[in-house]
């Protein structure tokens, strides 16, 4: 099991006692399952994902990461589990003046030794990990480039290489295709999924694009006012739910406006003559 979680409440450090962003969620997830994250604005999918990463400490319920219980054990050894776990912000933490190879290589920073990274800031070592890392999203030609050069799709696709480089058993990645047209979009979102299939890596996603989540995860979750509305497999998510996930939030014209762009997508080109 990768997580399980029994009532878990969590609250921002400086919000008000009474305002929780998640509250008394409940659920599990298996070692390599692919689960998608959705719901309106504000639902709490962050905050989930930030959990999972033992990255913000629930404040009730039990929650195991790996059949641990993080918060139960010592510091250094919870740092040593979070190298098991790869947190993709939806903003990804990029040194503006960083060369992207270096970037890339900060996905692996978890399992080198202080020296080794000290030593690849200078002469940056495993390039070609970088480089392949980069190929699968079509960025190998931006391996010297610096970061504040790229684009902001450009710069979240170079996030996502960081994945591939790390030795990750388990992706939480946070809307990592907001940035990106629908077509990169999915190219992007297949690159996460195949690495996490052949790696038997757990991926938990979340996602605004609600066709995109429907279309190619097995397992959906749907958040709203930090709990749980849904949880089931793919096939049993309805419009309806959906609708109601969604009703009366000012997530509801853009979720039909993204979905309608979702659909171009997967649309086959037409062919040039
Ligand atoms: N740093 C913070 N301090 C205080 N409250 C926060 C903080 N971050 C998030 N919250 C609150 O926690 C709740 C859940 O936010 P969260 O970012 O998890 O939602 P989300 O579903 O990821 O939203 P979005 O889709 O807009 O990114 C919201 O009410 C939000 O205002």
């Amino acid at each position: 099991m990768t997580f399980h979680l029994q009532k878990i409440s969590t609250r921002h450090s400086g919000a008000a006692q009474d305002s929780f962003a998640l509250r008394e969620v409940s659920l599990s997830i298996q070692q390599g399952e692919q689960v998608a994250l959705i719901g309106p604005s504000g639902a709490g999918k962050t905050s989930l994902l930030h959990t999972l990463a033992c990255a913000l400490k629930p404040v009730q319920g039990e929650l195991q990461v790996f059949d641990i219980q993080p918060w139960h054990i010592a510091s250094t050894e919870r740092h040593r589990m979070r190298a098991r776990l790869f947190l993709a912000p939806q903003t990804p933490p990029l040194p503006p003046r960083q060369r992207v190879v270096n970037a890339v290589l900060a996905g692996a920073l978890p399992q080198w030794s202080v020296w080794q990274a000290v030593r690849s800031l200078i002469k940056p070592v495993e390039v070609d990990a970088a480089y392949q890392a980069l190929m699968p999203f079509n960025l190998q030609d931006k391996l010297y480039a610096r970061v504040d050069r790229l684009s902001g799709g450009e710069r979240q696709r170079c996030g996502m290489a960081r994945a591939l480089v790390s030795k990750a058993e388990a992706f939480l990645v946070d809307e990592p295709l907001s940035a990106l047209d629908p077509t990169l979009a999915l190219q992007t979102l297949k690159v996460l999924q195949q690495e996490a299939q052949q790696r038997n890596a757990t991926l938990v996603c979340s996602l605004h694009q609600v066709e995109l989540a429907r279309a190619n995860f097995p397992r959906i979750v749907g958040l709203r006012d930090g709990r749980v509305v849904f949880d089931a497999a793919n096939a049993e998510v309805s419009d309806a739910m959906i609708a109601a996930l969604y009703q009366n939030s000012q997530d509801e014209a853009e979720v039909n406006i993204a979905d309608d762009m979702t659909k171009l997508a997967v649309i086959d080109p037409i062919p040039r003559c």
